[in-house]
Formats: structure tokens, C-alpha cells, sequence
């Protein structure tokens, strides 16, 4: 009988083409975990965990209505798993209506670190916003004081800047002009140069970013008097890529010199120790192994690199169905004390409701992510790594732990004027 199931629900964006398809991958690596995770005889022993899942396209529309569909229909869901940002938006703003725990394994948007807004929101996906303390590091750590900022017209980059402004301010560096572009960047391009902007944060998507890219070779704002950071999350040879179908007008050539040595941010998503066995026994590259032998069997051909969308953020959904299972393990072992159990749970049920909170909050493991664990806000405290394009390719400079401020340096970086780019131009007074 349906006693010992214990129900949640799957929210993926797999189809579709406005946003992120990243389910392709991510449903799979869920499905993963739940098979871990039911097979632990330690964990919620007497109870199987069923995921029930749905495709949102990225659409927060349909993610609403795939959301009351799951809720409307028996058998009765204790959380929602959610992808893309937008959906999270719409399914965390009502899942508290239900008293939901919404956890997102692929939401990069700051504007979910709202608590007002979203009180029942966790995330393994970290905010964009996790990249800002380290560009900050990297500025203080060259001595530049004075930066601007590029960005291209999207909520997630706006309120990326927002934050980024702050932290700046507060570390006494100048932003001298903040340009954005809804499409075309070749006005705000010239206005930087107009500015003598040296060390420039670019954030847009790798579309534009490709545009952004063209627009540095035809107005010459690259090379060794200049530093440009990047988004790192793109694909590795994505100057190179798409250039005849989206209409840019450098070479492949003209592209790879504009990109040189340019700077990158990202969050780490899979455990950089390979060695290193996570909660569920498996190393990182154990669960690579697996992940790609399923995905093969679904025909993808991952041996000629060929991945589903959401392949870079599947270590997030795995970890999310694990960080449900411990938070449910501990809630049961709680309200078992007072003769309860979390098959009493139904939507109208504030106080089980407290209590998957509260343990979610307070769950941290090892995962193939790499540590998990959740701010106030219910954000993903991760790692970032740092790379530079060095003769074409990336190379890793470094990793930073904002929460310990430990950056740990390589001394790989490479200045094509052979030292450190100025942040602004050094008037040399002849006396
Ligand atoms: C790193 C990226 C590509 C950022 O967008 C996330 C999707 C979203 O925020 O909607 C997925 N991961």
C-alpha cells in the first residue's frame, strides 16, 4: 500500500526553447539519487521516497500549472524539486500558500534570496551574486580601485550589478560608468572607451557576449592595457562557436585575439577533489561515470561530448533529493519522539511544515557538488574558481571560500604586456 511512500514533487525544464533545458540532465541525476538514497537502509528505514516528476519547459506559466496539477491530484506531495529561475519565482511564491518546502537545483537568479518573498525556498544552485565577493578579491589582489561594468539588459544581471556595486563601494573600489545594452553593445562599448575603462565586469549571456566580443576587436578595447572578466559558465570554445549563425562580423582569428587572456568567475558545481567520496560513498568522478551511462542508454552521445542541457548542473539536482532525504530522516526521527510521523503532513500542517524547514536549514553533508550547505536565505554556500584564456584555452588561476576568504592562487595568470594591466591611464609628469 501507498503507507510507506513518502511523496514529492519534480518540477524540470526539459523541453522548450526560451531559457534553460537543463532537466535533460538533471531529471536523470535526480532519479539517480533516489535510487541512492532508497537503497540506504539508514536513511528513512520502513519508507521509500517517490519523486513524482513534470516538464515545465522553463515556462513559468506551465510550471504553475504542472505545480497545481501535483498538488491537486493525490497522493498528497511533501516538497517541490524546481529548475530556471523564473519558475522557481512562480512555484516558491505560492508553495507557501501549501506550506511547501520549494528546493531549486537550477535557479541562478539573485532576486530569490528574499525570505519575505520566498520563506520556504532552499537552493543547491547558487545566486549569481556568489561570483561578486571574488571579483573583489581579484581587484584588490592587482590593486584595481577603479572599474567599470558592461552588462547586458536581464533581470538576473541587474541585480548581479546591484550587488556588485555594493560590495564595491564598500571596498573603496570606483565604478566609473555602468553601461548596459538590451541587444547591440557597440554604444555602450564606445562609451566605455569614452570612459578610459580599463578593468571591465562583463555580465550577459553568451549570445551577446559574442556580440560584446566583436565589438572589443572593431573598437580595439583589448590586449594588454586592458582586463576584461567574463562569465564563466559558457561553453570552453564559445568565441569560436555560432559566429556565421548569429551573424558576427569578426573571424574565428579576430574573435580568439579579442578573447585572450580574459578573466572568468563561476561557481563550482562537482567537487574538484576526485578522490574524494562524498555522503553517498561515490566520488564525483564515480557519479560522472554513472550519470553519462545513463544518459548514453537515453541516446546521447556523450562520447563525442555530445550533452544534454543541465549536464554542468546535475551534481546540483543529486544533491538535492539527498539533502531532502536527511532533512526527512532527521524531521521523522524528531516527530517520532512525540508519536507522530511525516505521513501526517498535509498542506494545512504549519507545524510539520516548521519542522522540514528547519531541517533542511540546518542540513550539510559532502555531496558531488562539493559541501552543502544554505545561508539564512536558503542560498547555496559554494566555492568559485577562476580561469583565464591562455593561448586559446582555459586555465585554472585559482579557487575562492568566500566564506573563509581563503583564495588559493596558482600563479598561473599570464599578462600579454607582461605585467599586471593599469585600471587607469598614469599621466607621467615630466618635471
Ligand atoms: C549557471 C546557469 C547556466 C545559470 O542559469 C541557471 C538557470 C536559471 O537561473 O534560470 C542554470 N545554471
Amino acid at each position: 500500500g501507498d503507507g510507506n511512500v513518502l511523496h514529492i514533487g519534480g518540477i524540470f525544464p526539459i523541453a522548450g526553447e526560451g531559457g534553460w533545458q537543463g532537466g535533460q540532465a538533471c531529471m536523470p541525476a535526480a532519479n539517480l539519487a533516489l535510487e541512492d538514497v532508497n537503497a540506504r537502509k539508514d536513511l528513512l528505514p520502513g519508507y521509500v521516497l517517490k519523486l513524482h516528476s513534470n516538464d515545465s519547459e522553463c515556462e513559468p506559466g506551465l510550471g504553475a500549472s504542472v505545480m497545481y496539477n501535483l498538488l491537486y491530484n493525490q497522493p498528497q506531495k511533501l516538497m517541490l524539486l524546481a529548475g530556471c529561475s523564473t519558475v522557481c519565482t512562480t512555484v516558491a511564491e505560492a508553495a507557501k500558500m501549501w506550506n511547501l518546502v520549494v528546493l531549486c537545483y537550477g535557479a541562478s537568479s539573485p532576486a530569490l534570496s528574499d525570505r519575505n518573498r520566498f520563506p520556504t525556498l532552499f537552493r543547491t544552485h547558487p545566486s549569481a551574486t556568489v561570483h561578486n565577493p571574488t571579483r573583489i578579491k581579484l581587484m584588490k589582489k592587482f590593486g584595481w580601485s577603479r572599474v567599470a561594468i558592461l552588462q547586458q539588459a536581464e533581470e538576473v544581471f541587474i541585480s548581479t550589478v546591484e550587488d556588485l556595486e555594493a560590495r564595491c563601494t564598500e571596498a573603496g573600489i570606483e565604478i566609473v560608468t555602468r553601461q548596459s545594452f538590451l541587444s547591440d553593445p557597440t554604444d555602450a562599448v564606445r562609451n566605455l572607451r569614452r570612459q578610459d575603462a580599463r578593468v571591465i565586469v562583463g555580465l550577459f549571456y553568451v549570445v551577446a557576449a559574442r556580440r560584446v566580443l566583436c565589438e572589443l576587436h572593431k573598437q580595439n578595447l583589448y590586449g594588454k592595457s586592458y582586463t576584461w572578466f567574463f562569465i564563466g559558465w559558457y561553453e570552453d570554445n564559445w568565441f569560436e562557436q555560432n559566429l556565421e549563425k548569429e551573424g558576427i562580423e569578426c573571424t574565428r582569428e579576430e574573435m580568439r585575439r579579442a578573447a585572450e587572456g580574459h578573466l572568468t568567475t563561476e561557481a563550482l558545481m562537482w567537487n574538484q577533489n576526485l578522490n574524494e567520496r562524498t555522503i553517498s560513498g561515490m566520488t564525483s568522478e564515480d557519479f560522472r561515470l554513472r550519470l553519462n551511462n545513463v544518459l548514453r542508454r537515453e541516446g546521447y552521445d556523450i562520447d563525442n561530448q555530445r550533452y544534454p542541457e543541465g549536464y554542468q548542473e546535475a551534481p546540483l539536482a543529486y544533491d538535492a533529493v539527498w539533502s531532502v532525504a536527511l532533512a526527512f530522516n532527521k524531521t521523522m526521527d524528531r516527530l517520532h519522539k512525540y508519536g507522530k510521523s511525516l505521513k501526517e503532513f498535509n498542506y494545512n500542517n504549519k507545524e510539520i511544515a516548521d519542522d522540514i524547514y528547519s531541517a533542511i536549514n540546518s542540513t550539510q553533508f559532502l555531496g558531488i557538488s562539493g559541501f552543502v550547505a544554505f545561508s539564512s536565505q536558503g542560498d547555496r554556500i559554494a566555492l568559485t574558481q577562476i580561469e583565464q584564456v591562455i593561448n586559446n584555452t582555459y586555465v585554472v588561476l585559482g579557487y575562492y571560500d568566500t566564506q573563509a576568504d581563503n583564495l588559493t592562487w596558482f600563479d598561473r595568470e599570464v599578462w600579454s604586456g607582461g605585467k599586471v594591466p593599469q585600471d587607469r591611464t598614469i599621466i607621467r609628469r615630466v618635471l
